[in-house]
């Protein structure tokens, strides 16, 4: 749906991007992650059309980005989605679903679909961020697009709006739609997207499925032991941190965890309980995002 071959666009004094290749095929997820600045909206906007590119190509379901094949396979939730606050749902969505050359009928069966049939006669002024955003997607689901770019799509909304925004995503997904979200949200792409991709500096320097980015990484898994009387014979045995005189915590590397738990189980009764805890994506993008930690 989408395929971007060495991309670059480059600002006076700024990075932008950067020979940036990746792509997006037809259901996939891809989270789009990076520091403010990474240049996330410059590829968003270089893909949309909105701003020339430099060198590269980009084609969007087989088509050159910027020419009308390339604008009608493509759908954008920019992030301070703005409708004219004097309309209603339904007429906005009318006027969009006439611009796309889509059926109004087509139209008012999404506004239902989004959630917002009870609010369609309400003039958007009134509408909360949440409704906005729903109507924002409302109108990204228009037409069938091949490939929908999301520039951070829950930033502002309550956590059982987001959710409900991911299930909507889902949908997207599902009917086929190559689906890219530009997001600070790190637990939410955790668990709705198929693939990272990470930006720093306008190159990209991660792109892959989330468990192949935690191989990769190799990062330390910690070991959080609680001792059944005293942890100075745990803390003698593993090293590592005393917590409180009643635990200790210390590292290990992924190819260290089974001998290190087989190690602790035979410390039989002297050991209450253990906690294995994996690096958090927090962990994991830190890692990528920072130049001098990155492999
Ligand atoms: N029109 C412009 N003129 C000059 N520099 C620009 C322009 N647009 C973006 N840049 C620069 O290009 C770099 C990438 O910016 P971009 O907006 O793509 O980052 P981003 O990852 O979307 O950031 P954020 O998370 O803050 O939205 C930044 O250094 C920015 O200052």
């Amino acid at each position: 749906m989408l395929e971007v071959s060495r991309l670059t666009r480059r600002f006076k004094g700024a990075d932008g991007v950067s020979d940036v290749s990746l792509s997006v095929r037809a259901g996939e997820r891809v989270a789009l992650l990076g520091h403010n600045g990474a240049g996330k909206s410059t590829l968003m906007k270089g893909i949309l059309g909105l701003l020339p590119i430099d060198s590269g190509t980009a084609l969007i379901a087989g088509h050159e980005v910027g020419s009308t094949a390339a604008r009608a396979a493509v759908a954008y939730l920019p992030e301070a989605v703005s409708f004219h606050p004097a309309l209603t749902g339904r007429e906005q969505l009318r006027l969009f679903a006439k611009l796309a050359r889509v059926e109004r009928r087509d139209a008012d069966n999404l506004l239902a679909r989004v959630g917002l049939e009870h609010a369609a006669e309400r003039r958007i002024g009134t509408y909360s961020k949440g409704m906005r955003q729903r109507l924002g997607m409302a109108q990204v689901f228009l037409g069938k697009p091949a490939l929908a770019l999301l520039d951070e799509p829950t930033s502002g909304l309550d956590p059982i709006a987001r959710h409900d925004l991911y299930s909507l995503i889902d949908a997207l997904a599902a009917q086929g739609t190559g689906v890219m979200i530009a997001s600070h949200a790190l637990t939410e792409i955790e668990a709705r997207t198929d693939r990272i991709a990470i930006l720093r500096g306008g190159q990209l320097v991660a792109d892959a499925p989330l468990q192949e980015l935690f191989a990769r990484a190799n990062m330390p898994i910690r070991f959080r032991l609680s001792a059944q009387a005293d942890a100075t014979v745990l803390f003698d045995r593993f090293g590592g941190q005393r917590i409180n005189g009643a635990r200790v915590e210390f590292n290990v590397t992924p190819d260290q965890k089974m001998a290190r738990l087989a190690d602790v189980t035979a410390m039989g009764a002297q050991v209450a309980d253990v906690e294995i805890i994996p690096p958090s994506l927090e962990d994991l993008y830190r890692y990528y995002s920072k130049p001098a930690e990155a492999s």
